[in-house]
C-alpha cells in the first residue's frame, strides 16, 4: 500500500481575501469631491437674447451646446445639483436665450445655450436664434471651450460634425458627452462610445469623450473634473481651493452686467414657448 501524500492543509489566514472593489484613486476623488461642492455654487447670472446683451466678456466659460433635446439644461442642473437652475424640458427648443451661470465668482461661468438643428421650431425663430448663437460663438472671447452633448442614441449629427470642425479651427477644447447613456444597457452604451471615438479619430479631432446620463449620474464626477480643470479650479494638498481670482472679486462684481444691459428687460424678453409647435421628431423624447 502506497502511503498517503501529506496534503498540506490551508489556514484561514493563508488567503488574502480578494477585492472586487473597483479600486480609486484618491487624489482624483478628492478633486472631484472637491470640484462637485465649487460646481454647487452655481447661480443665476442672466439672460442675454443676443450677444451685445451678455455679462461682460471677461474671464472664463464653457457653453454646453448640442441638437435641442441632447439633455444640455439636464447636464448643467445634474452637476450642480440643482434641479431647477436650468430649464429642461421635454418639449425641444425649450432654453431660447444664452444663459448664464457664476461658480462663486462672476469671472467662472457655465453657459446654456439654446439647442440647435430642430426642425419644427418655425424657420424665422430658427434663423434668429441661430444667427445670434453663430454670433456667440464666434466673437465671445472668455469662451473657453465647449461641453458637447450628443445623445448617445444619434450621435454625429451634421450640425454636431460642423461644430466641432468649427470648434477646432477656433482652437476652443471640446468635451463631448454621449447622453441619455441610461437609455442603453452598459454593452451597446460603450459600443458607442467605442464607435464615436473612432469616428473622431477619422476627422482628425483630438477631443474628449464620455458617457453620461443625469438621470442615473454615470460620468457625473469625470464632467466635474474636466470642468473645473478647464475653469482653473486649484485645490490645495488638503483638498481646500484656492481660488486664483477670489482677490479681485469686489472689482468684479460691480462690472458684472454689460453697461448697457437692463436684466429685467433682458429676462422678460425672448419668444414665447407657446409659439413652438409640439415636437414631432421620432429623434428626441
Ligand atoms: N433618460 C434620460 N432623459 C434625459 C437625460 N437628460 C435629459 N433627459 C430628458 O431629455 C429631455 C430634454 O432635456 P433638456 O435638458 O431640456 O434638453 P436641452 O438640450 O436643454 O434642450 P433644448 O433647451 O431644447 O436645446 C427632457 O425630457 C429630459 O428629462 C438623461 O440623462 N436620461
Ligand atoms: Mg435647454
Amino acid at each position: 500500500m502506497r502511503p498517503k501524500a501529506r496534503i498540506p492543509k490551508f489556514q484561514r489566514h493563508d488567503f488574502k481575501p480578494i477585492s472586487y472593489a473597483k479600486k480609486e484613486n484618491t487624489a482624483t476623488s478628492a478633486y472631484a469631491l472637491s470640484a462637485l461642492s465649487w460646481l454647487r455654487k452655481a447661480e443665476f447670472l442672466m439672460s442675454a437674447p443676443k450677444l451685445n446683451l451678455c455679462v461682460e466678456d471677461t474671464g472664463f466659460e464653457i457653453a454646453f451646446a448640442g441638437r435641442s433635446n441632447a439633455g444640455k439644461s439636464s447636464a448643467i442642473n445634474c452637476i450642480t445639483d440643482q434641479n431647477q437652475l436650468a430649464r429642461a424640458s421635454k418639449r425641444p427648443g425649450r432654453t431660447q436665450m444664452i444663459n448664464f451661470f457664476s461658480l462663486g465668482n462672476p469671472d467662472q461661468r457655465l453657459v446654456d445655450l439654446p439647442g440647435y438643428g430642430y426642425a419644427a421650431v418655425p424657420e424665422e425663430m430658427k434663423k434668429v436664434w441661430q444667427k445670434e448663437l453663430q454670433n456667440y460663438l464666434i466673437e465671445r472671447k472668455s469662451l473657453t471651450g465647449l461641453v458637447l452633448l450628443m445623445d448617445v442614441r444619434h450621435p454625429l449629427k451634421d450640425f454636431d460634425r460642423m461644430m466641432l470642425e468649427w470648434a477646432k479651427d477656433r482652437h476652443l477644447f471640446v468635451h463631448i458627452l454621449l447622453t441619455k447613456a441610461d437609455k442603453l444597457n452598459r454593452g451597446p452604451a460603450s459600443a458607442a462610445l467605442l464607435d464615436v471615438k473612432k469616428e473622431l479619430k477619422k476627422m482628425k479631432l483630438d477631443f474628449s469623450i464620455q458617457l453620461f446620463s443625469s438621470l442615473s449620474k454615470l460620468g457625473l464626477e469625470e464632467l466635474a473634473m474636466v470642468m473645473a480643470g478647464r475653469l482653473n479650479y486649484v485645490v490645495d494638498e488638503d483638498g481646500k481651493a484656492i481660488n486664483p481670482m477670489d482677490n479681485t472679486l469686489e472689482s468684479q462684481e460691480s462690472s458684472l452686467l454689460h453697461p448697457d444691459t437692463n436684466i429685467d428687460a433682458v429676462r422678460l424678453e425672448g419668444i414665447n414657448i407657446d409659439d413652438i409647435p409640439e415636437v414631432g421628431d421620432e429623434d428626441l423624447d
